[in-house]
């Protein structure tokens, strides 16, 4: 089977209102935050199966970032992209992901201000194939439900 090591699950623009800021007025209220994320992940196998159940579900990975963002309430936007990487890179079967988050509101002369980091998972997370992840994942929201 064909295989590579460069298969990216992609989200762009996902829009949150969340808690964010360091001042005290942005702790009263919520603000828009613009999130891109390229997961580094092995697609081959869903590929072949056209199966979700074997993809890193990419609506899975948006509804979980949109409540991390909401619960987390952070100052600094570093914090937040911290967490939230961490929390994909526990969850989903992927091996390096970059994630940027934006603020588009928060300074009137620029379209927006953010971070942008990029993280690798420890070689046993990694070690987890997509298959089993997306059952993890499922298995879990059946839990939520
Ligand atoms: N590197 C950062 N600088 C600043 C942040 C931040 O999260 N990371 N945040 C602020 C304020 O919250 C700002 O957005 C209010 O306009 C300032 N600088």
């Amino acid at each position: 089977m064909f295989h590579t090591e460069s298969d990216v699950v992609f989200v762009k623009g996902l829009k949150v209102e969340a808690v964010i800021g360091v001042y005290e007025w942005e702790r009263a209220i919520t603000q828009p935050l613009l999130i891109d994320i390229a997961l580094e992940t092995d697609i081959s196998a869903a590929a072949v199966s056209d199966d979700v159940d074997d993809a890193l579900n990419y609506k899975a990975v948006c509804d979980d970032v949109s409540e991390w963002c909401k619960e987390i309430k952070a100052k600094l936007l570093e914090h937040l992209a911290g967490l939230i990487v961490d929390k994909l890179l526990t969850k989903y079967a992927c091996h390096k992901i970059t994630l940027s988050v934006a603020k588009p509101t928060a300074i009137a002369q620029a379209d927006a201000v953010g971070v942008q980091i990029t993280r690798y998972a420890p070689a046993s997370t990694d070690e987890l194939t997509t298959k089993e992840a997306a059952k993890e994942v499922n298995d879990s929201q059946a839990d939520d439900a």
